[in-house]
C-alpha cells in the first residue's frame, strides 16, 4: 500500500483525514448530533469523552500539566560557570556619528570618528566577578544633549531620542487601584511607537554567544523564571521547516541566577540618585506586601517598611527611571559608597532609612530584584546580528520597565538588546489608557486557567485584564473543555508530532543529498536508494500524521461548535482562539509535516521513474515488445501524466492547509503576542513557507499569498524594531566593551571606539536581510 493510501477520500477532497478510531472524519458531528439535546453544553462534553482516546485530565488538572515543557528549562536557579572578565573602573572616549542618513548603516564600526556627536562615558563598575558575568551597573554620561544619554538635565531623553520636541515622553506614572503604580498614556499611542529606551539600575551577563537557531521569548519577569522559556514551537522556531526561522537563544544560553544581580546591587558603587531609584523600587515591595497584592516570598522586617512610609516616599517620575544614571546632580554627600552605607546615611536620600543597616539589604535587595528584574538566556539575536555583536545571556533591573503592569491582552512590548531594554508600543492604546507588559512569555497563549495559575505562583497577584475578564464569563464546563483540549494538544498530539518530525528528519537525510552514506557500514548508496529510503521513511510516519490530523480536526470540530454558542465580540472571539493556540499550532505543524511527508513520498516515486533498475528496464523491454504496436507507451504516458498532475494538485491543497493554518497562528499571534519575537519568527516562518509554495506552485493565489506574507512580515518587524522613520538609541552595549577591556571572546564584539550613538532605527529591509540571513544559517 503506497503512502497516499492512507487518506481516506473526504481527505483527498480536501475535506479529514481517517482516525485510527476508524470513525469517519467528520464523526464528531455525528456524535454531538445523537446526543440528547444535539448542541447543548453536556452533549459536547460527552462527545468529548468519546472522542478523547485517553482520560484528558489527569489527578493534577491541566493547568499543572501543560507548562511541563517549559519546565523542563528551569531559568535563573543555576549560577553560570563564566569565564573570569574584570572590570577595572575606567573612563573610556567614544565618538560615533549622528543620524542624517545613517540608517542603512549595519556595522556600527562605520559610524566610528564621522562628525556630529561625541559622548563621554565614563564606566565605573564592580570590579571581577568570581563567576565571570559582566556587571554593567554604574553607567554617567554627560555631553551633547541632543542624544539621549547626554542630556543634561535627564528631563528631555525621549524627545530628544525620537525626535519629536517638545512631547515629553508620552506616558505618566500613576498610581492604579489594585495594582499599585502603573504607566499610562498622556495621547493615543500606535503600534510601532517607541514608547521608553531603558538603561539599567544594574545588568548581569553572562559569556558572549554565537547565536545558534532556537526559540527565544521576549523579556519576562525574573518571577516568573520558570514560565518563560516556551516549548518547541510547532508552528514557530525550532521547528524541522526549510521554512523554518528560529533565532532565538543561543543554545550555550544558561541561566544566571537572582542571587548574581543582588550581589552586584551590593557591590556597585552608589551615588544618592540610584540610591533614590532603588529605594523607589523597594516601595513597591512593601506596598504590595502591605496591601496583600503581592506578597512576598519572605516577611521583611516591620521597621523597615514603616521607616519607608514614614519618610513620606520616594516620588520619582518615568524619567528618572529611564536612565538611573543619568538624573542630574547628585547630593553633596554623595561620594560614592555602597548601597547600605548610602541608605543609612545619606541624609539626601528620601528613602534612606529603608535600609537599617547592611544585614538587611541583601532580602532587601532580593525583594527588589525579585519582583522588578527580568532576564532571558540571550537579548535579541535579530539587533546583535544587525549590529554585528554577540548575544548575552542576562539577568537586569530597569527601573522604568519595572513600573509597567501585566496584561494577557499587552499593548506593549519589552526587547533587551546589549543593555539597552526598548518598550514599544505594539496595540493601539487610546489617551489614558494604561500600557501594559506580559509577564507571562509564550504561555499567555493558554487557557485562562493556565495563565492564573502561573501568574498567581509567580507574581502572586491575579490578572482582570479584558482577555481575562471575558475568558471569566465563559461557562465553566466549557472553559474546562477547552482547557482540557489544550492539554489533549500540547500533552499527546504535539509528542507524536515530534516522533514523527523526527522520523522525517531522518527521511531527508537520507534523501536531501541522493548521496547518503550509510554510517555504519561506511557504503555509499545511489541517489534512487537514498531517495526510496526517504519515501519509506514518510510512508511509515504518516499513518500517525493523520491520525493526530484526525484528532486535531475533531478537537477543532469541538472548539469552534462551543465558541459559536456564546455571544462574544469579534475581540473577544480572537482572544478565545489564542487561549488554544496550542491547538491551532498543532494544526499547523501536523499540516507542515504531511506536506513534506507527502512530497518526500513522491519525489521517490518520480526518482525511480528517472533511474529505472536494470530489472525495471527488462520489464519495460517486455513489455514493449509484448504490446500491440503503439498503444503501451501512450497508455503509459496518459498514465503518468494524469498521476503526475494528480500529485501536483495534492501537494498543492496541502501546501495551502498548512499555509492556511499558519496563517492563523500568525493572527492570534498579532491578537494577544504582538512584537514578541514569537510573532516576528512565525510571521518570518509564514513569508519563507509562502514563498517556497509560490515557487513549487505558481499561479495569483501564491502571488497573493506571497504579497500578503511579506506585508505581515513587515508589520511585525516594525511592532517590534520600528519602521526605520524615526530616531532612536542604537544602544550603548559598547560601553561594556571599553578600552582595555578583553573582548577577545566576543567575535565581532563593538570596541570602544564604537560605543553607539542615537542613529535611525533599522530600516525594515535591513531586518529582512537579517532574517534571511539567520534562516540561512539554520538550514
Ligand atoms: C514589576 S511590578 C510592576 C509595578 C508595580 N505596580 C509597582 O507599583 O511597583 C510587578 C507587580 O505589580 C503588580 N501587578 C502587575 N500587574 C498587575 C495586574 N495586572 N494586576 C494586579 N497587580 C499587578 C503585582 O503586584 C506585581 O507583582
Amino acid at each position: 500500500m503506497g503512502p497516499l493510501a492512507h487518506m481516506c477520500s473526504t481527505q483527498r477532497m480536501g475535506g479529514h483525514p481517517a482516525s485510527s478510531w476508524g470513525t469517519c472524519c467528520q464523526g464528531y458531528k455525528a456524535v454531538l448530533a445523537a446526543q440528547p439535546g444535539g448542541r447543548n453544553r453536556n452533549a459536547v462534553l460527552s462527545s468529548a469523552v468519546l472522542y478523547f482516546p485517553r482520560p484528558i485530565s489527569g489527578d493534577r488538572g491541566p493547568v499543572l500539566v501543560w507548562p511541563a515543557m517549559a519546565l523542563q528549562m528551569p531559568m535563573f536557579t543555576t549560577p553560570l560557570r563564566h569565564k573570569a572578565r574584570s572590570f577595572p573602573r575606567q573612563t573610556a572616549t567614544a565618538t560615533a556619528a549622528a543620524a542624517p542618513g545613517f540608517g542603512c548603516s549595519l556595522s556600527p564600526r562605520l559610524t566610528s570618528g564621522t562628525a556630529g556627536y561625541r559622548s563621554t562615558t565614563t564606566l565605573s563598575s564592580s570590579s571581577g566577578r568570581a563567576d565571570g558575568c559582566t556587571a554593567n551597573g554604574s553607567i554617567s554620561s554627560s555631553g551633547n544633549s541632543s542624544t539621549f544619554n547626554a542630556s543634561a538635565s535627564g528631563r528631555n531623553r525621549i524627545d530628544n531620542y525620537t525626535g519629536r520636541q517638545g512631547s515629553l515622553a508620552p506616558l505618566r506614572l500613576v498610581d492604579i487601584p489594585g495594582k499599585g503604580r502603573g504607566v499610562v498614556a498622556t495621547r493615543k499611542l500606535n503600534p510601532g511607537e517607541l514608547l521608553m529606551v531603558c538603561r539599567p539600575l544594574a545588568l548581569v551577563q553572562g559569556p558572549a554567544q554565537t547565536p545558534v537557531p532556537v526559540p527565544q521569548q521576549q523579556p519576562a519577569k525574573v518571577g516568573a523564571r520558570r514560565t518563560q522559556q516556551q516549548p518547541t514551537s510547532p508552528a514557530g522556531a525550532g521547528a524541522t521547516g526549510s521554512d523554518g526561522v528560529g533565532f532565538g537563544v543561543p543554545k550555550a544560553g544558561a541561566s544566571i541566577s537572582e542571587a548574581a544581580l543582588v550581589s552586584d546591587l551590593q557591590r556597585l558603587e552608589w551615588r544618592n540618585p540610584q540610591t533614590r531609584v532603588l529605594a523607589f523600587l523597594y516601595r513597591g515591595v512593601q506596598q504590595s506586601e502591605s496591601t496583600g497584592r503581592s506578597a512576598p516570598r519572605r516577611a521583611f522586617p516591620v521597621t523597615a517598611a514603616a521607616a519607608a512610609d514614614s519618610a513620606g516616599g520616594v516620588i520619582l517620575d518615568l524619567t528618572d527611571l529611564t536612565d538611573p544614571w543619568d538624573s542630574g546632580e547628585p547630593s553633596a554627600s554623595a561620594s560614592a559608597t555602597t548601597p547600605a552605607a548610602a541608605m543609612s546615611a545619606g541624609p539626601a536620600v528620601t528613602g534612606a532609612s529603608v535600609a537599617q543597616g547592611a544585614g538587611l539589604m541583601a532580602d532587601q535587595l532580593a525583594a527588589v530584584v525579585r519582583l522588578n528584574a527580568t532576564g532571558l538566556p540571550s537579548d535579541d539575536v535579530l539587533l546583535a546580528k544587525l549590529y554585528g555583536r554577540p548575544n548575552h545571556s542576562f539577568i537586569g533591573l530597569w527601573p522604568a520597565h519595572a513600573m509597567l503592569n501585566h496584561s494577557c491582552a499587552p499593548n506593549a512590548v519589552a526587547v533587551v538588546s546589549g543593555s539597552e531594554l526598548f518598550i514599544r508600543c505594539c496595540a493601539p492604546v487610546p489617551a489614558g489608557g494604561e500600557v501594559c507588559i506580559t509577564y507571562s512569555g509564550a504561555l499567555g497563549l493558554g487557557p485562562l486557567p493556565l495563565r492564573r495559575a502561573l501568574l498567581e505562583r509567580n507574581h502572586r497577584f491575579r490578572c482582570r485584564c479584558p482577555r481575562c475578564a471575558a475568558e471569566e464569563r465563559v461557562p465553566r464546563e466549557l472553559a474546562q473543555l477547552w482547557s482540557d483540549i489544550v492539554m489533549l494538544a500540547s500533552q499527546q498530539l504535539q509528542p507524536q508530532l515530534m516522533a514523527a518530525a523526527a522520523a522525517l528528519r531522518v527521511s531527508n537525510k537520507v534523501g536531501g543529498d541522493g548521496n547518503f552514506n550509510n554510517a555504519t557500514s561506511g557504503v555509499s548508496t545511489t541517489a534512487a536508494s537514498a531517495t526510496a529510503a526517504s519515501a519509506t521513511a514518510a510512508a511509515a510516519a504518516l499513518p500517525a500524521l493523520l491520525d493526530v490530523r484526525g484528532q486535531v480536526a475533531k478537537c477543532f470540530g469541538l472548539f469552534e461548535e462551543t465558541l459559536g454558542q456564546l455571544s462574544l465580540s469579534p475581540q473577544e472571539e480572537l482572544w478565545m482562539q489564542a487561549s488554544m493556540y496550542p491547538l491551532y499550532e498543532t494544526r499547523a505543524r501536523c499540516a507542515q509535516l504531511i506536506t513534506r511527508a507527502v512530497a518526500n513520498a513522491t519525489s521517490a516515486s518520480g526518482a525511480s521513474e528517472e533511474t529505472p533498475s536494470p530489472e525495471q528496464d527488462r520489464v519495460h523491454v517486455q513489455q514493449l515488445e509484448q504490446a500491440e504496436p503503439g498503444k503501451l507507451p501512450h497508455q503509459q504516458q496518459v498514465q503518468a501524466q494524469q498521476q503526475e498532475e494528480d500529485t501536483i494538485e495534492l501537494e498543492r491543497r496541502l501546501s495551502e492547509e498548512y499555509l492556511d493554518a499558519l496563517s492563523l497562528c500568525l493572527r492570534l499571534q498579532g491578537a494577544a503576542n504582538a512584537g514578541s519575537d514569537m510573532h516576528v519568527q512565525l510571521a518570518a516562518r509564514y513569508d519563507a513557507a509562502c514563498a517556497a509554495h509560490v515557487a513549487r506552485h505558481p499561479g495569483p493565489r501564491g502571488e497573493q499569498l506571497a504579497t500578503d506574507a511579506r506585508q505581515r512580515l513587515e508589520r511585525a518587524l516594525g511592532t517590534r524594531y520600528g519602521t526605520g522613520a524615526e530616531t532612536q538609541f542604537r544602544g550603548s552595549s559598547g560601553a561594556l566593551r571599553t578600552e582595555g577591556v578583553d573582548t577577545s571572546d566576543t567575535p565581532g564584539a563593538v570596541k570602544a571606539d564604537a560605543i553607539t550613538a542615537p542613529l535611525t532605527a533599522p530600516s525594515l529591509e535591513e531586518l529582512v536581510v537579517v532574517l534571511d540571513e539567520l534562516r540561512r544559517q539554520q538550514l
